[in-house]
């Protein structure tokens, strides 16, 4: 039996694929795996029992990475699981900044019950008037999961479209319109765009990359729109710039007293990904991927592990080692399975900067003395009996 525990609502869809295998609880001590959304776990101590993090979305800056991979958790993410919802978002965000659609339907419901509303709103409606997104320039950051699809739907709106992304992966690249134009120097983006979108992760690197020089480079007509992480956006120098008119609008989809009821700021609650497909698809990823760790050892969509695959053990025994990326490691564990006479069926080692994992079949149970000898090879930060 495997407890896990839920640190935000998770949809039904994905906790419905439990098998009867596996149990609920709301102590976390007692879990083995937690299923996250946006709860920061960085002040939480990680318990003896815990071996896996999935977090049901993209961004992983509210989990400690480096915390849980020295004490042998592994960390899932769900890899473009909401890019279509958050993309719906982001075209609705450029609309909503391109035309005073708020304006109008605020100003619609203050003329509740006026029987010459149909007649006043022809007259009003001069103020409420924008302009199109055809044949405006867009320029999008990071062209992952979603920043591709953001750029192919705005080619199909008539918008041209800027790309920039210095580490694009070969899939990414191969689902890009061929109408994107890959720019090599961002600062391109920040002085012709007219809408200008990021979607990066937050990371030290990236931290403020939209920075009081690149806000300074940007068109007194430029939107900027941000449904990543607020702390990519150097924001006190957005406000100003917006105050000055400097920018025209700024779209977030993270609210704070930075930002909030500021002139020219347009900002949701946090909802690019809060659409029941979006739910749904990351919900069953991330249960599909703890599944599959807690049954089989398999570590597919690690953000702080290498991913590693040896399917369904046939074999007697499987065994799971998460240890330092070291060398010598695994003729340390041959050395502990030759001298207990136990002879490896198939294996794999991958490794991912510091850390490394090593996934063997047996074939024969490993005893509780084995298990101890492996656990006690330097290096080692987990052992894990499969079967
Ligand atoms: N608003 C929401 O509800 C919501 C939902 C999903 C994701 N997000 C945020 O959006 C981010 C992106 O999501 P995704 O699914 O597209 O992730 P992704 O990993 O598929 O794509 C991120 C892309 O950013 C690129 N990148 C990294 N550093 C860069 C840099 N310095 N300059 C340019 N590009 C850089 C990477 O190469 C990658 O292609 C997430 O990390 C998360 O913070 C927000
Ligand atoms: O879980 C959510 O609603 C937000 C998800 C989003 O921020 C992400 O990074 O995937």
């Amino acid at each position: 039996m495997f407890q896990y525990t839920c640190l935000n609502p998770i949809s039904h869809v994905g906790l419905d694929l439990l098998t009867d295998d596996y149990k609920k609880t709301d102590d976390i001590n007692a879990a083995e795996a937690v299923l996250v959304r946006s709860a920061s776990m960085h002040e939480m101590d990680l318990p003896e029992n815990l071996t896996a993090v999935a977090r049901a979305g993209a961004g992983v800056n509210n989990i400690p990475l480096d915390k849980c991979a020295e004490q042998g958790i592994v960390v899932f993410n769900t890899p473009g699981a909401n890019a279509n919802g958050v993309k719906e978002l982001v075209i609705a965000g450029m609309l909503f900044a391109a035309r005073d659609i708020r304006g109008g339907m605020e100003w619609v419901l203050s003329e509740e019950g006026n029987a010459d509303i149909a007649k006043l709103a022809e007259k009003q409606k001069k103020n409420f008037a924008g302009t199109e997104l055809s044949g405006k320039k867009l320029g999008v950051i990071g062209l992952g999961a979603i920043g591709v699809k953001v750029a192919n739907t705005a080619t199909h709106l008539g918008m041209e479209v800027l790309g920039y992304d210095p580490y694009i992966s070969v899939n990414a690249a191969w689902n890009l319109s061929r109408g994107v134009k890959h720019v090599q120097d961002v600062t391109e983006i920040y002085k012709e765009c007219d809408y200008i979108t990021v979607h990066v992760p937050l990371m030290d690197s990236t931290k403020k990359m939209i920075s009081k020089e690149a806000i300074a480079m940007m068109k007194p007509t430029a939107v900027v729109l941000n449904f990543a992480r607020d702390l990519l956006v150097d924001e006190e120098a957005m406000v100003e710039a917006l105050k000055e008119k400097k920018v025209r609008k700024y779209v977030s989809d993270f609210p704070n007293p930075t930002t909030v009821g500021k002139e020219g700021t347009i900002v949701t609650p946090h909802i690019g990904a809060s659409t029941e497909e979006s739910e749904d698809n990351c919900a069953v990823m991330a249960v599909n991927e703890i599944m599959d760790f807690l049954e089989n050892g398999n570590i597919t969509h690690s953000v702080n592990y290498p991913d590693c695959n040896m399917g369904i053990c046939q074999a007697a025994g499987r065994v799971l080692i998460l240890h330092k990326n070291e060398k010598g490691m695994i003729s340390r564990y041959t050395t502990v399975l030759g001298d207990a006479d136990i002879n490896i069926s198939d294996m794999t080692n991958k490794s991912r900067g510091e850390f490394a994992c090593t996934l063997m079949d047996v074939d024969a149970a490993l005893t509780d003395e084995v298990v101890e000898k492996l656990k006690a090879v330097d290096g080692v930060l987990r052992v894990r009996v499969i079967k």
